[in-house]
């Protein structure tokens, strides 16, 4: 039984997907949240093993045994995570959107402003396109008001996370030439799923940095369109990731021209103005690592005023599986829910 806090509910949740990386990080969140109870957590290809056959890091904390999707549909759940992959999460929203659980989709299928901008990004048909309507982008430094009241949250993608911190106290502010937005991204091997592939293989990426997905990753149109819903009309982005031969973490380092006058002491107050009253966004006084931020709900961002080129230079660092997804899911929980902002996400991060 779990122990009570002030409010003295406690809310029934589903993690479907919970072998993957994203799903294992909600589960070790969840399982200390004081409101919540973990009904079920879901695998297709290891149910009726324990979750901890799987994840060993849970062996006597989480040992509850993988069920198959399927109940969830029958049950009566407060909140249901979907941790899959794109293009199989629309068909769980399809199915559960009648239900009365929210539904909190950590895949990439309804953060897109249209059913037609998503299939031009993701080259697959979308088989809910009634769901965009009811979407709320899941980043509550911008929209905590809307996703309060949501039951469908698209959480963001781990590059647009850090993407967008990094940059929107000036393009809230119109403060930034809306062509000159220059995104140089890095992260690391969780962001790419559990299962092993040839780019993700240990001889390909060991001592080894590249870049991917050059003008074509579908983290580019996502990143547009919230600069762009900031207040930056038509933000057209150059957005180029990198595979890092590390565990976790993103490092985001954007280049951008200012419309006006700038100097360091006022970029910094237009960061820190912007941050005041966002708990989980850290204004640095000097460049941070993915190390400071590692296990942690954290975005450390830091400005640069670049005299000489006359560039600003935003540089954020995020835990892609955390920041990047679970962590992040949970924040949207806790608002969607009526929950104190940062229940269940106080850890501090690992390094050093
Ligand atoms: N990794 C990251 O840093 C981030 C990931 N995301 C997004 O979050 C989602 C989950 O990512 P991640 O945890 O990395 O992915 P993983 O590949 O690690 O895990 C996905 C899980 O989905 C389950 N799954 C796969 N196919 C199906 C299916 N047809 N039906 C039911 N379950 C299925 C698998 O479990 P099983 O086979 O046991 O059923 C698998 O464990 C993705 O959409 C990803 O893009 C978002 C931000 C950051
Ligand atoms: C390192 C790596 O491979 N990262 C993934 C992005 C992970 C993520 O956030 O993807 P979604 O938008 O699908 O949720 C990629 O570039 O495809």
């Amino acid at each position: 039984m779990k122990k009570k806090t002030m409010s003295n509910s406690i809310y029934k949740v589903a993690i479907v997907g919970a072998t993957g990386f994203t799903g294992s990080e909600l589960a070790r969140i969840l399982c200390q949240h004081p409101h919540i109870e973990i009904k079920y957590i879901t695998s297709e290809s290891h149910e009726g093993k324990k979750f901890s056959d799987l994840h060993p890091q849970f062996l006597g904390i989480l040992d509850k045994t993988l069920a198959s999707s399927q109940v969830i549909k029958d049950d009566d759940m407060d909140v249901i995570f979907l941790a899959l992959p794109h293009g199989i999460s629309m068909d769980f929203v399809k199915t559960l959107a009648s239900h009365k659980a929210k539904i909190i989709d950590l895949s990439g299928d309804f953060r897109l402003k249209s059913p037609e901008v998503y299939e031009a990004w993701y080259q697959k048909q979308h088989v809910f396109p009634e769901g965009f309507k009811n979407a709320v982008y899941g980043l509550p430094e911008l929209y905590v008001d809307n996703i309060k009241e949501s039951r469908l949250i698209a959480n963001p993608g781990c590059y647009p996370t850090a993407s967008i911190l990094s940059l929107a106290p000036l393009m809230a502010n119109g403060l930034i030439e809306s062509d000159s937005v220059i995104i140089d991204a890095k992260s690391g091997l969780t962001g790419a799923g559990i299962k092993a592939s040839d780019t993700t293989h240990f001889s390909n990426v060991n001592e080894n940095f590249k870049a991917y997905g050059i003008g074509t990753h579908r983290h580019t149109v996502e990143i547009e369109e919230q600069l762009t819903a900031l207040g930056q009309s038509d933000a057209m982005v150059q957005f180029t990731p990198h595979l890092l031969p590390v565990d976790r973490g993103i490092l985001v380092t954007a280049y951008t021209k200012p419309k006006g006058q700038m100097d360091q002491e006022k970029l910094e107050k237009i960061y820190r103005d912007f941050y005041a009253d966002k708990p989980f966004v850290r204004v640095r006084e000097k460049a941070p690592g993915i190390k400071d931020v590692r296990g942690s709900h954290y975005c450390d961002v830091f400005p640069y005023w670049d005299r000489r080129t006359q560039r600003i230079i935003s540089i954020a660092a995020i835990d892609n599986l955390l920041k990047g997804a679970a962590s992040q899911a949970v924040h949207n929980m806790n608002l969607m829910l009526g929950l104190e902002e940062k229940t269940g996400l106080t850890q501090i991060p690992l390094r050093p």
